[in-house]
């Protein structure tokens, strides 16, 4: 497939159907057993629901333990319908009529796990779904050692999605670290980029916030992220960071929580993008005749439109 370069897409992102709403933020602690998870998951989603949400996201592996040695178990066939998780979620975002980034799940799919996200639109449908494009591989002697590629496949196709509150692009957790990938769901007209997440201690303090105000301000769009609760007596050796967040396009902390198990609901304006990339035209300012976003996935020059 060709390479070709992505024009700058219009200052204004395309039109939502509603442009100010509210997004909660659930930080869930997550157990061993699955069923507990699942009802914990739907109690926290209509909570949200009911307290005004219309946008709800979840964790990074809400619904089994981080761990790289036991995910394989709780894998579940999405396509083949057999996944209780997201069957519990179709139901509620239909029930509720809301839109739920459902954080991530391990996915099983012809004999290979992957590192999921399913967006699911009020009418309970799966709207896009985003497998983990990078996968987290990390070795600091004495610290922190993990490789999800001994686990997991990474996924192949980035996923942007137009839903009731506008054009949001997904990403799960590491993928935050490549701001390629947010540039190329801001050119392709994302309001918002979720990243449904699970930090560690080690990590967490120094780079969780920096980053995810990276890439707002770098792309003058939403943010939000999403991790488990971090659990103080877990016998893992990965301890979750927490800190789920809301940030602005000018990299405001619009609403963040702390550590333990919350439901953090905070609003996004829309309108707000258009004003600030009047404000500052940072695309239209951009040397492209010195450097340039490619799509690599896209054969001709110009096409702005969802991928989804
Ligand atoms: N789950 C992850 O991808 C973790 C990660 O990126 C981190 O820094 O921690």
């Amino acid at each position: 497939m060709a390479a070709v370069p992505i024009s700058p897409s219009s200052l204004s992102p395309p039109q939502a159907s509603i442009s100010k709403y509210k997004v909660a933020l659930c930080q869930l602690p997550v157990s061993p057993r699955k069923e507990e998870n699942i009802a914990r998951a739907r109690a926290s989603v209509d909570a949200a629901a009911a307290a005004g949400a219309t946008l709800v996201v979840l964790p990074e592996i809400w619904n089994c333990p981080y761990s790289m040695e036991t995910l394989p178990i709780y894998g579940e066939d999405i396509d083949g319908g057999a996944s209780p998780s997201i069957s519990m979620l179709s139901e509620i975002a239909s029930r509720r009529k809301i839109t739920i980034v459902g954080g991530s799940i391990p996915e099983k799919s012809s004999g290979q796990l992957f590192n999921t996200c399913c967006v699911i639109g009020p009418d309970g449908q799966i709207k896009a779904k985003h497998r983990k494009l990078h996968l987290f591989e990390i070795d600091i002697p004495g610290n922190i050692t993990l490789r999800e590629s001994d686990t997991f496949t990474a996924g192949q196709e980035p996923a942007i999605v137009d839903t009731d509150v506008g054009r949001i692009g997904i990403g799960i957790c590491h993928d935050i670290r490549f701001p390629e990938l947010a540039m190329l769901y801001r050119s392709r007209g994302a309001h918002l980029i979720c990243y449904p997440s699970a930090f560690n201690m080690s990590t967490g303090q120094l780079l969780w916030d920096l980053m995810q105000k990276s890439r707002a301000v770098d792309n003058q769009l939403f943010v939000v992220t999403c991790s488990p609760a971090r659990d103080p007596d877990a016998e893992s050796d990965y301890m979750i960071w927490g800190h789920s967040s809301l940030i602005g396009p000018l990299g405001e902390v619009i609403a963040t929580a702390g550590h333990e198990e919350a439901t953090v609901i905070g609003e996004i304006d829309l309108s707000i993008i258009r004003t600030i990339r009047e404000n500052l035209p940072l695309e239209m300012q951009s040397r492209d005749d010195l450097y340039q976003l490619v799509d690599v996935r896209r054969e001709s020059a110009g096409d702005n439109a969802c991928a989804a």
